[in-house]
């Protein structure tokens, strides 16, 4: 079973008049371990179809299977299940600012019931090192670098044990080393995990960290490169 697998899939904005197709026939698999990414100028649609295979947003058009769920006509439920068992990561982090980044990583851990509050820090802790942030569980995000911030996220992303991550230009708030350093510590726990990854960016500095490069325009996907390495 691939994790991603689109058939078909056509998305619209609005309704009637004002009805606008962002998303046109697409079909794109992801492999387990294979990092994607996602390119395309702005409006191209990547970000509405991440958030389709992130069970954010309903399905309108077509197939989506993700981690073996179909999610065209997905009850909400069944969405909210499915999104527990993806890491998201995104621009701006997203991480609460009053907590620090062990409690940041434990609280996706919150779903796992079997877990209580002591063996979730723990876990925490040791994910937290993973991501190269030993001797910094105990800051809040406003005491750590934008690139560590975005390890934080990394780390957070993978609380869950995900079978995918997916990844909303991971990078734009970064500089040149940190972009890469992240997204380097992404693709090594990809690998080493056999998680995979679809990352949307328009960092030309981060495309070497691809299995393949997938480039959309006016909602279709126009190319898709296998990188040689
Ligand atoms: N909630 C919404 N309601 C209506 N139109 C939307 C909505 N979200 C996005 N759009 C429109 O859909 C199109 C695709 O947007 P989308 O964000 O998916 O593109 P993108 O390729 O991710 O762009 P960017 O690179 O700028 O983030 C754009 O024209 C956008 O204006």
């Amino acid at each position: 079973m691939n994790p991603v697998e689109l058939r078909g899939l056509s998305y619209a904005y609005g309704e009637g008049e004002l009805r606008r197709p962002v998303l046109r026939n697409v079909d794109l698999t992801v492999r387990t371990g294979e990092i994607v990414l996602l390119t395309g100028p702005s409006g191209s649609g990547k970000t509405t179809l991440l958030t389709l295979i992130g069970a954010l947003r309903a399905m309108q058009e077509g197939s989506a299977r993700v981690l073996g769920e179909e999610l065209m006509d997905a009850t909400e439920t069944a969405r909210v299940r499915l999104r527990r068992r993806i890491g998201f990561i995104f621009q701006n982090h997203n991480l609460l600012g009053f907590l620090t980044a062990r409690q940041n990583v434990a609280m996706a851990l919150e779903q796992d019931g079997a877990l209580g509050e002591a063996a979730r820090l723990d876990r925490a802790g040791r994910l937290l090192g993973a991501v190269g942030l030993a001797g910094h569980e105990d800051r809040v995000p406003a005491k750590l670098s934008g690139g560590q911030r975005q390890r934080v996220s990394v780390a957070r992303a993978l609380a869950a044990d995900p079978g995918l991550i997916l990844a909303d230009e991971p990078t734009a708030a970064l500089d040149k080393a940190s972009g890469q350093e992240v997204v380097q510590l992404l693709r090594n726990l990809a690998k080493s995990r056999g998680v995979a990854i679809l990352l949307v960016t328009h960092d030309p500095r981060i495309l070497d960290i691809a299995d393949r490069i997938v480039a959309m325009e006016d909602g279709r996907i126009v190319q898709s490169d296998t990188v040689p390495g």
